[in-house]
């Protein structure tokens, strides 16, 4: 069964169609990255398959209207890092990857030591242990965008959806988040969707690639499929040369 089943997706921001019927499936513990320029309208489908926007067209999570879903029932499903999120600047680490726990804390009720311990858990994971108690804006760029995802994945959901979740990351710290999230998809059949400019990597961790441009699907299909001289050069407009690699295609850009 898809875990993630779009239909027609299409999203209007004052009165401009920015995603324009976009049909998208995931099937459980796949990884599916879409990519595009800037402007593409990538970060705007994501947050309308996660609910976050009025959108037409339909998003189904594990076969349920996401528009149906209620906020404890949603957030027990799907778990999002999104580019920049508002965060109360105080508050420290430890309390915030909490708040992933929220969906499991009964109403007027105190989280539990399982929620204590599933918050402990995915700041180890991420080598967040030593900033639990730092405030959010007394860290790095980095730092708080590995706290972000941390959250996200101390609420336990099944499907990940991930905005550009490397993009402030060294190549080391890169690395070691993608390898945990794939590590988990392993372990716990996690279903990712997520979106990275980085093209290289993304298509060394997703099964498939989607490619948008102008709010539209133009390729989709497995890394080789996608991450062609001809794609790139048609929507991106750049030169690049494809090099084999061990796990998908090398993608360098080249001059003139
Ligand atoms: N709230 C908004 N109101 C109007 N237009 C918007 C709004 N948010 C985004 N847009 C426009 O929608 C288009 C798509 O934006 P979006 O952020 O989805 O693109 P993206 O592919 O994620 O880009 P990037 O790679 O730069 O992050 C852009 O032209 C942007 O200017």
């Amino acid at each position: 069964m898809s875990a993630i089943e779009v239909a027609g997706l299409t999203v209007r921001l004052d009165d401009k169609v920015i995603v324009d019927r976009v049909d998208l499936d995931v099937a459980s513990g796949e990884w599916v990255t879409v990519i595009g320029p800037n402007g593409a309208g990538k970060s705007t489908a994501l947050r309308a398959i996660g609910g976050l926007l009025p959108f037409g067209g339909t998003v189904r999570w594990h076969g349920q209207a996401v528009d149906t879903m209620h906020r404890r029932e949603r957030a027990k499903a799907v778990a999002m890092v999104l580019q920049s999120p508002v965060v109360p600047p105080a508050m420290r680490v430890f309390d915030y990857v909490l708040l992933g726990r929220t969906p499991y804390v009964p109403p007027l009720g105190r989280e539990s030591a399982a929620d204590l311990a599933a918050a402990e858990e995915v700041l180890a994971a991420l080598d967040l242990t030593p900033f639990a108690g730092r405030r959010l804006d007394k860290i790095s760029g980095g730092e708080r965008q590995r706290v972000f995802l941390a959250r996200a994945l101390a609420q336990g959901a099944g499907i990940l959806l991930l905005d550009e979740p490397t993009s402030a990351l060294d190549i080391g710290h890169q690395q070691e988040v993608l390898e945990l999230v794939d590590r988990l998809r392993a372990e716990r059949g996690l279903t990712v969707l997520a979106t990275m400019h980085d093209l290289t990597t993304a298509g060394e961790y997703a099964d498939r690639m989607v490619l948008l441009a102008g709010g539209r699907v133009v390729a989709a299909g497995t890394p080789g499929e996608v991450l062609t001289e001809d794609n790139l050069a048609a929507h991106y407009r750049v030169k690049v040369r494809i090099i084999p690699g061990d796990h998908g295609p090398l993608v360098v850009a080249v001059r003139g």
